[in-house]
């Protein structure tokens, strides 16, 4: 039975799966899709760090499977298929990627470290067009991912082991398999069950009713007048008004053409609309109303709607308005807004957080960002709306990072010091393991703010001793971040001016987020006395969010705009960075990833002055 009507556009095109998934097969074709199957002979060897996130990984990896299954077939038929379908599941965990496990013994590595906790598991999907033209095959490629996360419950050693004997986890990403045995691993799903199967199979239909079926005339006039997306439903898929023709595979759909739809035989009517309208620009539309959905994050924050629904949820937006005194209208609406954000869930009881809202934007706790929102509602907010200027003018003339611009208010760097910390405790782990620094037993954390990396650097290494050096009137807050007293032994914060002051001695020098901060000339200085500080064999650790020719991540498109409104600074990509440590006498210059979007850089100080 086919339950989409868009898959049934697909009845009398030639597709394929490129997939030897038995799963992505099953899943397919009870969907009613009708198919091929050859599989891919792409070798997953992809360079995973040469990736910004994990889902673009699989993405990639996707893509290349389809892409060698139609050029296969286009060389042996000299007609390629018309669609060519490739995916790829993989399963992360504390910035690792796992797949299909080697042999037992992978297989037990890679349970255990999914025991007893969350992952993420992803499939990335390539929807691959095919056409060949005077023998040459031409592709039109649409390409998604889909995350969900899934739980393990506390498995003892025995289970594992006899999991493992059951031969189930050896074609499995994760070495699982959730739809069998697997199953009794898992504790609770959050997102596509089939999506972790191998394929999700419900953003593949939506996928395909935007490439196939863009919205009718009416809708787009609905749109027009009430500003809500007519997307992602399957109903638009019904081809009433449209008839195949309309339906068919559009080149504007298929390869996401946002541009102008060629006019239909009529040409534009008089509201300038056009017989076949171009796919629905969701994606900008969504961009367009991004400014909306941060405010109301921002005001849900700001007003402790997560605070409240984290102590004593489910409640009513009656009461959720009586304890954060406000009305009850606007209370509301703000809850749903929450609701179609991901923020909060609605059940019978009423309103509740979902787990990301009550680890992140709580106030309390060491995962919470709230003081994050705060800083950008309150400061960032501000200044982008003046982003114009600093686009026409460039940079900023008021130099230096707001920690240390030392006309700053009291409040606002307290502010500050709360969005650092709050980013900093969520990274700092990833960032003291990105690489083994336990050859070293001293290290001084340059701006390290309120020591959040610092305690984590002196965790992570028993034998090192960490110094926090910054700013006098940053050091004078930090008890306030470290409510629970003493700091550890091996950690001590130094009041002093980087740009000024002697460094305190140390083996290991840390700029975690401080050089996007300052312009080249600031930046020399700074390395050129670091590099003075440190003795031959010693170490300089930069975190950055780098801009990098691979990264098309959005993640760090936001910070090359802060540096513009916010600083002389600037954001650079790796080669800078490592370019940088070179002039600055640091050799044997390495980078890894910590997380989605920092990269950390790690140099040592060779013995002859640069
Ligand atoms: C987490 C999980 C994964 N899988 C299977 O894991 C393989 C992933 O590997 P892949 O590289 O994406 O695919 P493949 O099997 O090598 O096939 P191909 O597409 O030819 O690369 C796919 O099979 C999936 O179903 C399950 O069956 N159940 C689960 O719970």
């Amino acid at each position: 039975m086919v339950l989409s009507p868009v898959i049934g556009k697909l009845l009398h095109k030639r597709v394929v799966l490129a997939s030897a998934s038995p799963r992505r097969r099953e899943i397919l074709s009870q969907a009613g899709l009708r198919f091929e199957v050859v599989p891919s002979r792409f070798k997953e060897k992809l360079d995973k760090a040469a990736f910004p996130t994990p889902y673009a990984y699989a993405i990639e990896t996707a893509k290349q499977k389809a892409l060698e299954v139609a050029s296969r077939m286009h060389q042996k038929d000299l007609r390629a298929p018309d669609v060519v379908i490739g995916a790829d599941t993989i399963v992360t965990i504390g910035g690792l990627i796992l797949e299909k496990p080697a042999d037992k013994q992978d297989a037990y590595r890679m349970l255990s470290r999914l025991n007893g906790k969350e992952h993420s598991v992803f499939t990335g999907v390539a929807i691959i067009h095919c056409c060949s033209e005077d023998g040459q095959l031409d592709t039109d490629v649409c390409e998604f991912h889909e995350e969900t996360t899934v739980k393990f419950s506390e498995l003892s050693e025995d289970l594992l082991w006899e999991y493992i004997d059951s031969g189930e986890p050896m074609d499995k990403a994760g070495g699982y398999g959730i739809q069998a045995l697997g199953g009794m691993l898992v504790e609770c799903v959050h997102g596509d069950f089939l999506n972790v199967v191998g394929f999700p199979l419900n953003h593949f239909c939506k996928k395909l009713v935007e490439l196939y079926c863009p919205p009718r005339r009416e809708d787009v006039q609905r749109v027009k007048h009430e500003s809500i997306p007519p997307v992602d439903t399957f109903e638009i898929a019904s081809d009433t008004a449209q008839g195949d023709e309309g339906c068919g595979p559009s080149r504007a759909g298929v390869d996401g053409h946002t541009g102008q739809a060629p006019a239909g035989p009529q040409g534009p009517d008089t509201n300038g609309l056009v017989e076949n309208p171009p796919p629905f620009p969701s994606d900008l539309l969504d961009l367009i109303d991004g400014f909306k959905a941060s405010k109301a994050l921002f005001t849900a924050c700001k007003l402790k709607v997560f605070d409240v629904l984290k102590e004593e949820g489910p409640l009513k937006a009656v009461d959720v308005a009586r304890k954060i005194n406000a009305s009850v209208c606007g209370t509301g609406r703000l809850l749903d807004v929450c609701v179609a954000l991901g923020l909060l869930e609605k059940t019978d009881t009423g309103y509740r957080n979902t787990r990301l809202a009550s680890r992140h934007l709580a106030s309390e706790g060491v995962c919470s960002l709230h003081g994050f929102v705060a800083y950008n509602d309150e400061h960032a907010w501000t200044v982008f709306t003046d982003l114009e200027s600093a686009v026409r003018q460039g940079p900023r003339a008021a130099a230096g990072s707001p920690a240390e611009d030392p006309s700053q208010s009291r409040d606002r760097r307290l502010r500050f010091m709360r969005a650092m910390h709050g980013l900093a405790q969520l990274t700092a782990r990833q960032v003291a393991t990105a690489f083994d620094l336990s050859r070293f037993t001293s290290a001084c954390d340059l701006g390290g703010c309120t020591g959040a990396l610092a305690r984590e650097l002196a965790r992570e290494y028993p034998r090192l001793k960490v110094t926090v050096f910054d700013l006098p009137e940053v050091i004078e807050h930090v008890s306030s971040f470290h409510p629970e007293g003493r700091q550890p032994e091996r950690l001590r914060f130094v009041p002093g001016d980087f740009f000024k002051d002697d460094l305190p001695d140390a083996q290991l020098y840390v700029l975690s987020r401080i050089l996007h901060d300052w312009a080249d000339d600031r930046v020399h200085e700074l390395l050129s006395r670091v590099s003075r500080s440190c003795k031959p064999g010693g170490g300089l650790l930069v975190v950055e969010t780098a801009l990098d020719e691979r990264r098309a991540a959005r993640a760090s498109l936001p910070a090359a705009l802060n540096a513009l409104v916010r600083t002389q600074g600037r954001e650079r990509s790796l080669a800078e960075y490592r370019s940088l440590l070179g002039q600055h006498g640091f050799r044997e210059v390495q980078v890894a990833q910590a997380g989605d979007r920092l990269d950390v850089v790690l140099g040592t100080r060779a013995s002859s002055a640069p």
